[in-house]
């Protein structure tokens, strides 16, 4: 069995680039969008770093994306933190104005960023933690539910889930999937189909996020289990990533086109866009 994973499908996202040589890079990046800093050479802290919301919009996803392949390329580097700096939100998801009134090139190239974050976080072969300090929404929720383990602050404003039904959006099958494995088929058509959004208990007790910690304890837990979790066999553990994920990874990696098709022409639609502008409408309103 092949254990280079994340190159098996890298040359499926950007040919090319997965023949770029192993370079060892500075040890710590500091962009105003985000930081990544290096705690040992095992591990670093990446936190998101775009108010009010970390919205993902197509200037931002190639950033995160060229980042993600930048940890790829150390081989010393066995984990990530994933957290941010934004004070109570860790995702809001893609940027809606990307999807409102858009020019359908550019939505496809929303899309295809969307899909090249998601097909390199869910099958890296390195540690993700989710150290998630606020709101968890939409496609931050499938970010968080991608990395290998969930650690929540303990705060029961703090949401997470994902409501696109409520906007008339079907969540595309990667979505699906990615919560099917992380609380199971029934749980997650109930989630998605009545658009559930969960307090950090109410995740928790679904399987949706691992602990709960109070807010000061976030980083310094996820760095405890991260130590942890770095003294498993390194081969062993990245074999078994590959074989848990590689399935669902691959009904993406087969089907990009026809899930940017769906996409675009699901977000085109003129019902769709009435309920996105309203619904933009609500969020500035507050
Ligand atoms: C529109 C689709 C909805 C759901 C789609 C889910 C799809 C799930 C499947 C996953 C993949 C499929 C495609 C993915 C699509 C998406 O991810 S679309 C994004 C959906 N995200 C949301 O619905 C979250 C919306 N935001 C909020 O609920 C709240 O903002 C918050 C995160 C809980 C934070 O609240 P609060 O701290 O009170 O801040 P606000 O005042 O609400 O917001 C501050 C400003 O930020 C703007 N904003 C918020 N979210 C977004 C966003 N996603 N894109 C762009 N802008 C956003 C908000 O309008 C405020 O703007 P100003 O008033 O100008 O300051």
């Amino acid at each position: 069995m092949s254990i280079n994973f994340y190159s098996k499908f890298f040359p499926l996202i950007k040919k090319g680039v997965a023949s770029v040589p192993f370079q060892l890079r500075p040890l710590s990046t500091r962009t105003d969008l985000f930081n990544v800093e290096n705690k040992s050479e095992e591990y670093a802290i990446f936190r998101l770093n775009k108010p009010p919301v970390n919205s993902l919009n197509l200037e931002y996803l190639n950033l995160l994306n060229n980042q993600l392949d930048e940890f790829e390329r150390n081989p010393k580097l066995k984990g990530i933190i994933l957290t941010s700096d934004v004070k109570s939100t860790f995702s809001a998801g893609v940027d809606i104005l990307e999807m409102y009134k858009c020019e359908p090139k550019r939505l496809e190239a929303v899309w295809r960023a969307v899909q090249d974050f998601w097909i390199k976080l869910y099958g890296s072969k390195k540690i993700y933690i989710a150290a998630l300090n606020g709101h968890v929404l939409a496609l931050g929720c499938a970010i968080a539910m991608s990395c290998d383990y969930r650690i929540m602050v303990d705060n029961d404003k703090t949401k997470i889930g994902i409501t696109a039904v409520l906007l008339g959006i079907n969540a595309p099958s990667w979505v699906k999937n990615t919560m099917i494995n992380t609380i199971g088929f029934r749980e997650t058509e109930k989630s998605l189909k009545f658009a559930k959004i969960y307090n950090p208990h109410q995740a928790l007790k679904l399987g949706l996020i691992d602990e709960i910690v109070s807010s000061d304890k976030l980083l310094s837990r996820s760095e405890e289990v991260m130590k942890t979790w770095c003294k498993i066999p390194t081969l062993a553990r990245e074999m078994t990533k590959e074989s848990m994920r590689s399935e669902t990874l691959g009904k993406l990696v087969n089907n990009r086109e026809v899930d940017v098709q769906e996409f675009i022409t699901s977000t085109m639609d003129p019902h769709l866009q009435d309920n996105l502008g309203k619904y933009l409408a609500s969020l500035k309103k507050k």
